[in-house]
């Protein structure tokens, strides 16, 4: 198998095979395919189910290889049964002679055999990616692969992964010896000691770790440690999480994203999920699962895609401050993402339309590949043209009722209120959210009333929508915003505190870490 930059290129066999396809036109369309070698979770939280649920809400093509059929619910594992490794070979067999799989993921290999049959296929029918998630114990603490499995993962599975994804328990059972992880430092050491076992990439999730307020992965590369902080999110419905972030990598894999965006995708999708999650009942047990589709709440269907706290970090762009520093709208989206920035918005308003739309398309895709939302200011023609995820509007744009109806349920609409009035208005508009400042004075935008904190605090009261902060804000007074300690008040958003300065990569990440630092201070 040839590596090529972030994954494999093409095998040989794909090329050979759709080009010998009969039926085969021009206007026919490739579809991006994972197939998941896992374990059947009878209750569908987990396993194969959430496998194909995750693939299929990424919009990828999942197949499925069944090594296992548990009797399972939301209490836990009641009974297993393990298939032939000869059945699996079979099933190994149709699926990767027939379909052209981009990526194989794996989650529970429940015996050696099974590993080794897996392997043999492999080296019959290469593919792009190998994901392995290497599944020991399920959430409710049954061993659904045990000891006999951890030589075969060591010396063969783990030298031909491209990513493995252990939580904290499954990296000290693959390195031995009683390691201990409890700190992000000793994630980091783990990383490094699995990395040295072969795998391409390393993901050690931390959402074990105890006396954690973030969950903190750590990604290596072999040569960069990554940590990716999400806030930790309180709920029974998690039930599957370590087989959805899996199976979420490989898709985005499958569409052609290099390692660390498919991670970072694939860790915003679960915590989004999560959190839409987090009160749904499903089964009595303490095991529950959650909604890959963000479908299942039926009260408010419109709010399904928005993630409230996705507006910790907004970053707006301005584009008399790219051109002073001499960059362009898509060079500032991407440091500011790369920085920590959970939304965009793109606030152009001396933009040409038909260059703003194509820099638009540009941004959107950017956003799209790191599971980050983009909105537009103002211009709601230029969002539905590049099919950005919203809009945002102010008192005297266009209303927001009828933004509605232009953008449909599913669109972000945020709106900016000085007054409880405005927020009461907001809400029975069907916006998500409220833009509210100027806290602070600024020089960005011409003649804009600074309603303080004391208006802040005032309108986020008056508010049933979450809030975001906006006006004057930087590293030096962030701190203060956060501190008006108002449940709603989900973030703040800047300009010139990221897009005029030298260095927006540098600027935001320093801002994303004051804004973690005065959270957890409130926790
Ligand atoms: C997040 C956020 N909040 C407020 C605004 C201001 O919007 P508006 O009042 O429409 O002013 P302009 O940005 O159009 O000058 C915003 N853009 N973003
Ligand atoms: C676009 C905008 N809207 C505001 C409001 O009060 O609604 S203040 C503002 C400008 C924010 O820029 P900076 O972060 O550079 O101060
Ligand atoms: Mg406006």
């Amino acid at each position: 198998m040839q590596s090529l930059g972030g994954i494999r290129s093409w095998p040989a066999t794909y090329r050979a095979t759709t080009a010998s396809m009969t039926t085969t036109t021009e206007s026919m369309r490739k579809v991006a395919q994972v197939v998941t070698v896992a374990g059947s979770d009878s209750g569908a939280g987990a396993g194969i189910q959430a496998d194909i649920k995750v693939c299929s809400a990424r919009g990828v093509y999942c197949a499925s290889v069944i090594t296992a059929v548990t009797a399972q619910n939301t209490h836990g594992v009641q009974s297993v049964h393990l298939l032939p490794p000869e059945f699996v070979s079979e099933q190994l067999k149709s699926v990767l002679s027939d379909l052209q799989i981009d990526v194989v993921k794996t989650g529970m290999l429940p015996s050696p055999e099974i590993v080794d049959v897996l392997l043999q296929s492999l080296s019959e029918y290469p593919v792009r990616a190998l994901v392995v998630d290497p599944v020991m114990v399920s959430t409710s603490g049954h061993v659904l692969a045990g000891s006999s499995i951890l030589s075969i993962f060591r010396e063969r599975l783990l030298p031909v992964a491209d990513i493995i994804t252990p939580n904290v328990k499954e990296a000290a059972a693959l390195l031995g010896g009683g390691v201990r992880i409890q700190t992000v430092a000793q994630m980091r050491s783990a990383a490094k000691s699995l990395h040295d076992m072969g795998p391409r990439f390393v993901l050690v999730k931390g959402g074990d770790l105890p006396d954690s307020s973030d969950s903190v992965d750590v990604y290596f590369d072999g040569k960069e440690f990554h940590e990716l902080h999400s806030p930790r999110i309180t709920t029974r419905n998690t039930h599957g999480t370590g087989c959805t972030l899996a199976s979420c990598i490989a898709a985005e894999l499958a569409k052609g994203s290099n390692m660390l965006s498919a991670v970072k995708v694939a860790k915003r999708f679960v915590d989004s999920a999560l959190n839409y999650s987090k009160d749904i009942v499903i089964g009595s047990g303490m095991q529950g699962p959650f909604d890959h589709f963000l479908r299942l709440k039926k009260k408010d269907l419109r709010q399904s895609t928005f993630n409230p706290d996705d507006l910790f970090l907004y970053a707006v762009t301005d584009s008399r401050m790219n051109k002073k520093w001499n960059r362009s709208i898509v060079d500032a989206v991407k440091a500011a993402i790369e920085g920590g920035a959970t939304i965009i918005q793109l606030r152009e308003k001396e933009a040409e339309t038909r260059e703003f739309l194509e820099e638009a398309k540009s941004c959107v895709e950017i956003c799209r590949s790191n599971g980050v939302c983009l909105l537009i200011n103002d211009r709601v023609d230029i969002a539905l043209a590049c099919d950005a995820d919203g809009v945002h509007v102010g008192q005297s744009d266009m209303p927001v009722d009828l933004v509605r109806s232009l953008l449909g349920p599913d669109k972000i609409i945020g709106v900016s209120c000085k007054t409880e009035e405005q927020a009461h208005q907001a809400w029975k508009d069907g916006a998500d959210y409220i833009g509210s400042g100027g806290v602070f004075p600024t020089n960005t935008k011409a003649n804009n009333r600074t309603i303080g904190l004391d208006g802040l605090k005032e309108v986020c009261k008056a508010s049933k929508l979450p809030v975001v902060a906006i006006g004057g804000i930087g590293i030096s007074n962030a701190e203060s915003v956060m501190r008006i300690d108002e449940p709603n008040l989900k973030g703040v958003a800047v300009v010139s505190a990221l897009f005029d300065q030298q260095c927006v990569l540098t600027q935001a990440k320093k801002l994303h870490k004051t804004l973690r630092e005065s959270k957890r201070e409130q926790q």
